[in-house]
């Protein structure tokens, strides 16, 4: 192999002539580099003029145009990707062809109901009863068994999987009802659909109601959704959690879906932070009582960025990109956030590190790492016991590192000028590579590259690995220590569940890190980016840019980012949030607009100071609404009892000028009262539920804000006034006429009633029966909607999929759609 390729200068000819565009895999051309890696790497190179290969160079349109004719997809191939993981044994060699098998096939979609909202009971039973037997019959043969089921490992049988991937489902006529539910269910925070590995990681995390978790890569945020999902779940009626969540991505565009998604939740209990998490602040204090004050987390989810291998069955473009060397690139940046995720983890509290890769660089040699530097800190938890029906295997516990076309299995073996890119801590034989730390006397190393294809997962016991007094390896052992336990890990690979792989770890942290090992992460430098760059021509660093830009984008998880982003940025130009969207036909927001260009001036004027002072550019500081006259007002309009204190429980962005006001749990509020105290070290994007919002109806309503339909069945058992009790005939008008007359009420005692309240924000609560009106409100299970008592007319003002949601859940509305607003019918 690669012995006629002795001339770079002549097979550059041949890419160029080939692919008409000058392209390179990597490296610099001005530089002996290029030609190194030509070198090294000839039959990808040579594959470039193949038309059926996986690193073609695109054809000029011309000929794009006469391939798309005959559009075939491209194929499902990639050698590298096979010869990379031959050679690691990800599994056994007689399994090889299921596996390939499987990767090529489409993922079947799975999703998941969220069991902490209201009508949870009633979508399983939707799916149980109406969809299974429907769509065993509706569809093909071929599918007829086991069409859709619950996904056995899944607590509660909330997830489930279906045997269509989400392309057939979009496509599929039978299936447009079904697919219709799972959209709609997804867009009112009911359903999540997100792939079925991307669910496991949160369930080792054993999450308790009370606990603080810290979710240091969470967008576009399905685990942090579920993370939600579990504290809601398990709370005392009408109570709030005692817990928090941080979700945390360093990407603001990310953030922005984060809070998107995360927002369906209604939580009052999420913090939304923007930062890079290996430089995730602590928020330390000064001594209180002789313990240290600042952050720490009972649970913290680790979800890296990765080379996403492991969904490669989403796509035809995962084939075409994957390059072995993304995994070796991002790996210390891996190491860093976990680093510091352990370093944020309470005494006794659990982290979860996980990546949706296959890549051993990524996962043991991770984790082997964190063992290494965090010494006897930190243990890997046997949780085998845990989700006994998922089927998993062991992780790794030898593997080789491929740098270009080399294979390497110890880092000595790296020549000298890769040394600083192929770093010692991806070889299951290394010393750690953070300077100040030691190798801990329980861990060992395995040289063991047997050739044979099969993989004996036993780890023998301890004692094959020598550690003098200087507490360095020998590295002769043939064997792995039993102490470095990597067979803890847990690996999902995709033929064994129809599904994506995963890899998952779950770490303890048993006593404090030691101060050496607590020395903040410096500055995560990407490999690519370290000092070289500074020396690389520009051409060349714009390369890299690009190369980096391409790496993050294979970074993959359960839900298609772009399809997301379209999402969001439709959603923003309709509504502030997904949940309290429909108030275009309202006049309180046009009132709203006027409110705001009159104070502009002032507005604008004091949003500056408040930017000047506030630690973080662009955006907007969180501060706690503290004007006692406005609340007392709120508080006296809506009748808020006194055991439900608003007071240091609201906050509002500056920019926005108190015009929405935020609720947040007392766990946030305490950990906001600690930023506030640290000079604001965490940069925060979003928090809490949307309780209030301003309005400026000319209709004489005695107080500015009115009620947000995102909080109500928060507040609702606490309010005493402006609430009334509609029979279902009228709620159900109301829900699909959104405006009725006070006159047309099928119940003209209701209408007299709404005709009697001041005009304003009111609550409309559904009355069954003869249900004592003393008691529906303070259920929280009570169904209500937010409403404005305008001149003649009671309006709705609850988003479309909300209304939509009632009425099919609550009133059996099947196929009613309430999107287009000009076809309903008004009663007035
Ligand atoms: C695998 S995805 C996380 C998926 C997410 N946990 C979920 O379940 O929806 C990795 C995320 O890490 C973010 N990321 C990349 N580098 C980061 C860093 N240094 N700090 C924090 N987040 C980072 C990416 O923007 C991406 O959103």
């Amino acid at each position: 192999m690669g012995v006629a390729l002795r001339a770079p200068v002549a097979l550059r000819h041949l890419v160029v002539a080939g692919g008409q565009r000058k392209r390179y895999i990597g490296g610099n051309r001005k530089r002996g580099h290029a030609q190194r890696r030509y070198f090294t790497q000839p039959l990808e190179i040579l594959w470039r003029r193949d038309p059926h290969s996986p690193f073609r160079i695109p054809a000029p349109a011309a000929a794009r145009s006469e391939a798309n004719a005959s559009s075939q997809p491209p194929p499902l191939e990639n050698a590298s990707f096979e010869e990379y993981y031959k050679e690691q044994r990800i599994v056994r060699e007689e399994e090889w062809d299921a596996f390939m098998s499987v990767l090529r096939r489409p993922l079947p979609a799975t999703f998941r109901i969220n069991a902490s909202c209201r009508f949870w009971r009633d979508i399983f039973s939707k799916l149980e009863n109406d969809f299974r037997g429907s769509l065993e019959s509706e569809v093909s043969d071929e599918h007829v068994e086991d069409a859709i089921s619950p996904l056995p490992w899944y607590p509660g049988n909330l997830a489930w999987h279906l045997k269509f991937s989400r392309k057939q489902l979009r496509k599929n006529q039978a299936l447009e009802s079904f697919h219709e539910f799972l959209k709609h269910g997804s867009e009112v925070g009911n359903i999540t659909r997100q792939e079925a590995v991307s669910m496991v990681p949160p369930l080792f995390l054993n999450v308790q109601p009370d606990h603080h978790v810290l979710d240091m890569c969470a967008a576009p945020g399905s685990k942090t959704f579920q993370i939600l999902e579990m504290i809601h779940q398990s709370k005392e009626q009408g109570l709030l959690p005692r817990a928090l969540v941080i979700a945390n991505d360093f990407k603001v565009q990310r953030c922005d879906l984060l809070i998107h998604n995360t927002k369906r939740m209604c939580t009052a209990n999420l913090i939304v932070t923007n930062h890079e998490a290996q430089n995730f602040p602590s928020c330390s204090l000064a001594m209180d009582h002789g313990k240290p004050q600042g952050l720490e987390f009972d649970r913290v989810l680790c979800d890296v960025p990765c080379s996403g291998d492991g969904t490669i069955r989403k796509g035809h473009d995962m084939w075409r990109k994957w390059n072995s060397s993304t995994g070796n690139e991002i790996h210390l940046l891996q190491v860093n956030i976990a680093m510091r995720g352990i370093a944020l983890l309470k005494v006794g509290g659990r982290m979860v590190y996980s990546t949706c890769s296959m890549n051993p660089v990524e996962n043991e040699a991770v984790v082997a790492e964190l063992l290494r530097r965090s010494g006897n800190s930190v243990e890997l938890l046997d949780v085998s016991n845990e989700l006994p029906e998922l089927v998993r295997r062991p992780g790794l516990n030898t593997w080789k590192v491929k740098d270009g076309g080399f294979w390497f299995q110890t880092h000595e073996d790296v020549p000298r000028n890769r040394k600083n890119v192929i770093l010692p801590s991806m070889f299951p034989s290394s010393e750690s590579t953070h300077e100040g730390h030691t190798v801990n006397n329980g861990i060992g190393a395995n040289s063991n590259h047997s050739t044979s294809f099969s993989r004996d997962f036993n780890i023998e016991a301890a004692g094959n690995v020598n550690c003098d007094s200087a507490k360095r390896l020998d590295y002769t052992s043939s064997r792995v220590d039993s102490n470095f336990s990597l067979d803890r890990c847990i690996r999902i690979v995709p033929h064994d569940q129809d599904g994506g792989a995963f890899f998952i770890a779950v770490l303890h942290k048993v006593s404090p890190l030691k101060e050496s090992q607590m020395i903040e992460v410096r500055k995560t430098e990407h490999p690519l980016l370290t000092d070289r760059m500074e020396k690389l021509p520009k051409q060349h660093q714009e390369e890299i840019d690009k190369k980096l830009m391409n790496q993050h984008s294979t970074v993959t998880e359960a839900l298609d980012d772009d399809k997301l982003i379209d999402e969001q940025k439709h959603l923003s130009m309709d509504n502030e949030t997904s949940k309290d969207n429909n108030l275009i036909g309202v006049r309180m927001v046009s009132d709203d607009v006027e409110y705001g260009q009159a104070e502009s001036g002032d507005r604008s004027h004091r949003t500056k100071k408040l930017h000047n002072e506030h630690r973080w550019k662009g955006v907007d500081p969180v501060l706690f609404f503290k004007d006692n006259s406005v609340i007392e007002n709120i508080v006296s309009f809506f009748g808020i009892k006194e055991s439900f204190s608003l007071e240091g429980h609201l906050v509002t962005r500056s920019t926005d000028n108190a015009r929405r006001l935020y609720y947040i749990s007392k766990s946030v509020q305490e950990i906001l009262e600690l930023n506030v105290q640290v000079g604001e070290q965490i940069k925060i994007a979003s928090l809490g539920v949307k309780m209030f919002e301003r309005h400026r109806s000319k209709d004489g309503c005695s107080c500015a804000y009115r009620l947000s339909y995102e909080s109500l069945s928060l507040l609702l058992p606490y309010m005493s006034k402006r609430i009334l009790y509609a029979s279902p005939i009228d709620f159900q008008h109301l829900l699909q006429y959104r405006t009725i007359n006070f006159a047309h009420f099928v119940d003209a005692r209701f209408g007299q009633e709404a005709a009697s309240l001041m005009p304003g924000c009111c609550v409309v609560v559904l009355r069954e029966g003869l249900q004592n009106t003393d008691y529906i409100a303070m259920d929280p299970s009570a169904i209500a909607i937010v409403c404005w008592r305008g001149k003649a007319t009671m309006i709705v003002l609850v988003s479309p999929p909300d209304r939509k949601e009632l009425l099919e859940y609550r009133f059996g509305f099947k196929a009613f759609s309430v999107e287009d607003e000009s076809s309903n019918h008004k009663i007035d």
